[in-house]
């Protein structure tokens, strides 16, 4: 009996060497087949084993031995090779190339030509749906489903992101930002704090955001109340005795997602952790809440109430009751049924609940970086500041408008700021497809025929793609690096262009004489289609698009209106130390400061649903216009 037991374990590791051989062999053979060029890794990047014992020694050897021909191979196998490495592997390989491991074939695009067959062609290269099976957990929903089940989604839920709703968010994020303003400036407005959990707070900002323009309800930041922040239900006809309040319902269930999505609510909430009893308890208040809004929005829809300034969630549910009778076939419930016209309670329910995902952590993302990009890209800053100057003059805030001013920010500084930032570091990296399991599929690149094996991970590489020397101006040799290039610079300046042929805008080869600060500033550089995909290309790309465009420029124009921002230097020198010194200590201390900040950029970010800078932080600080400690020293 012993020795049987023995054998077993002893076979384990013999068969496990077997069918990772056999595996290669079998994917090295189709590789060879597809016409694709492609490397051979023998440990797939996201093999547990791995990741739990040589991820860390991976990432090590290949930035201490980056010549060493073995690096090359090492480099795909470390999981955040697209972020660390950006458009390298692709300058080597080609601008499609292949991983073959023992798992599986996995192909990565940075041709603007192949990715828009890719992402034009729905039914050859669907989205792994299985990826997103437990997202299904609140009803199913746009994100989560294929076909025809997901076109009866896109159609019903696309007209709720529409102008009537962006008005909303421009509105809730001007009252969001202020409150942020509040905590970041201080009481009395004079800045200088040091603010060490920026991400927590534009994270705290977009959740606030979705809340407000997605489901109708306001929250406030920590230090007020009012009804977000009270545990009481949002619904009249509801008895139940909450224990959390509606945001930290929403937080709690953010934050314990992954737990949430993996283990059913009976087992979290018996477990023997705090933990685990914590995400249940926020899972449940979430969905109590979230079915009495329902309940609240069902009301008024069938009252047809607030034909103005709907929120998305309202308008899923006016749809679904409103008071034109054609569409109350909520009876209907097969799936894929494309003659519906209005989504089920549950699907409803399942909608606001991915909105509330895909928008929460890629917008709060874009801000963190933005603001340490623009307390690194000074002149960069002062250009947007000039721009708002312009836009807004000395109007109040609550003057604002979203209809008046949008287009002007849209296509000046602000509008490129943004989209740099979006090119730079695209919240998905790497956004995920793959071939039909039913058949291969012939792909066109570079004017050949390329076989793609079914079943295949496909993805859409951003980050490269966005960096492509091809598709990109650079406005000269990198300021940063010693690349002749600055693409993998935030450089905001290239989206300003001299001349537009034929809806392509030409290039500018230098940025010096057509800086965009006061200027006609109305053409923003129009990439080439397929080669800018931060908010993905084709029939899925993404539905909140717009609401993001809105929330993050509105959000820098609230502050960069009376503040700047500057790297805080506090670990260094303290404000005493600060004031002793004369222009040169300063700018040779920033200059430090902007080393530091960038090497966290880079070492500390983290690929999870989206890129975020997890393991360290990026202290800044707000100061008044007109009282930098700093940036004001750098030549402009
Ligand atoms: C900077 C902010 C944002 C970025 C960069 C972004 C990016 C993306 C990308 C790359 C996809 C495609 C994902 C895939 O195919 O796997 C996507 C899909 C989607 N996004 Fe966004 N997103 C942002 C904000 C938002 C917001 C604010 C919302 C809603 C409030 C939203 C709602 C959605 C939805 C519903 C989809 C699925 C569309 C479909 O499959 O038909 N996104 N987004």
């Amino acid at each position: 009996m012993v020795s049987a037991v023995t054998v077993f374990f002893l076979s384990l590791p013999v068969y496990y060497i077997a069918s990772t051989a056999i595996g290669l062999w079998r994917n090295i053979k189709i590789a060879k087949r597809s016409g694709l060029p492609y490397k051979v890794i023998p440990i797939h990047a996201f093999n547990p084993i791995w990741l739990l014992t040589g991820r860390r020694f991976g990432t090590w050897f290949v930035t201490a031995y980056p010549n060493l021909w073995v690096s090359k191979y090492v480099l795909l196998m470390v999981p955040e090779w697209s972020w660390r490495y950006g458009f390298e592997p692709f300058a080597e390989y080609g601008d499609v190339f292949m991983t073959v491991s023992p798992v599986n074939c996995h192909i990565y695009i940075a041709d603007r030509e192949v990715i828009t067959q890719i992402a034009t062609r729905r039914d050859d290269f669907p989205k792994p749906a299985w990826m997103y099976r437990t997202v299904n957990m609140f009803g199913r929903n746009v994100v989560t489903t294929e076909g025809s089940e997901w076109k009866f989604h896109r159609k019903v839920t696309s007209p709720s992101f529409g102008e009537k709703n962006n008005v909303m968010v421009f509105e809730e994020t001007i009252k969001q930002g202020k409150m942020m303003l509040r905590k970041w400036a201080g009481e009395d407005g004079k800045g200088g704090i040091t603010i060490t959990d920026v991400l927590e707070d534009t994270m705290r900002l977009s959740l606030h955001v979705i809340s407000g323009a997605g489901f109708g309800v306001s929250l406030q930041w920590p230090g007020t109340t009012q009804d977000g922040d009270m545990i009481k239900p949002l619904s009249e006809d509801s008895t139940h005795r909450h224990t959390l309040s509606f945001k930290d319902a929403l937080a709690g269930l953010l934050h314990n997602l992954l737990v949430v999505l993996v283990f059913p609510r009976w087992f979290l909430e018996n477990a023997p952790f705090k933990w685990a009893r914590k995400a249940a308890e926020a899972s449940l208040e979430y969905q109590t809440y979230m079915n009495e809004l329902f309940v609240e929005k069902r009301k008024e829809a069938i009252a047809g109430e607030k034909a103005d300034g709907m929120d998305i969630m309202g308008a899923l549910v006016k749809n679904s009751y409103g008071p034109d009778e054609k569409h109350h076939n909520k009876h209907l419930t097969a799936h894929g049924d494309v003659e519906r016209q209005a989504l089920t309670d549950s699907e409803i329910l399942g909608n606001a609940f991915v909105f509330l995902l895909a928008g929460h952590e890629t917008s709060a993302g874009s801000l963190h970086y933005l603001f340490i990009l623009l307390a690194l890209h000074i002149d960069s800053q002062r250009r947007m500041q000039q721009d708002i100057d312009r836009i807004f003059g000395d109007r109040p805030v609550e003057e604002w408008d979203y209809s008046k001013d949008i287009t002007a920010m849209q296509t000046s500084m602000l509008g490129a700021v943004m989209q740099e930032e979006l090119r730079l570091v695209p919240p998905v990296i790497n956004i995920p497809k793959q071939v039909s399991d039913d058949s291969d599929q012939i792909v066109m690149y570079q004017g050949q025929q390329t076989i793609w094996p079914k079943g295949a991970v496909v993805s859409l590489s951003a980050l490269a793609l966005q960096r492509n020397p091809k598709y990109w101006p650079s406005t000269g040799p990198s300021k940063v690096t010693d690349e002749d290039n600055d693409l993998a610079d935030f450089v905001p300046e290239r989206w300003f262009v001299k001349n537009n042929v034929n809806g392509n805008a030409q290039p500018t080869e230098s940025a010096e004489d057509d800086m965009p600060a006061g200027k006609d500033t109305n053409r923003l550089f129009h990439p080439l289609k397929g080669s800018y995909i931060p908010f993905s290309d084709g029939p899925r790309s993404c539905l909140g698009k717009r609401f993001a465009q809105v929330e993050i420029m509105i959000l820098l124009a609230i502050i960069f209106k009376t503040y700047s921002v500057e790297l805080a230097v506090d670990e260094v020198a303290d404000d005493e130390a600060v004031e002793k010194m004369d222009e040169k200590e300063r700018i040779a201390l920033y200059e430090q400061q902007k080393e530091t900040a960038r090497s966290t950029m880079k070492n500390c970010s983290e690929i999870g649903i989206t890129v975020r800078i997890k393991n360290g932080y990026v202290p800044i600080r707000l100061v008044p216009r007109g009282k930098e400690r700093f940036i004001h020293l750098f030549e402009y």
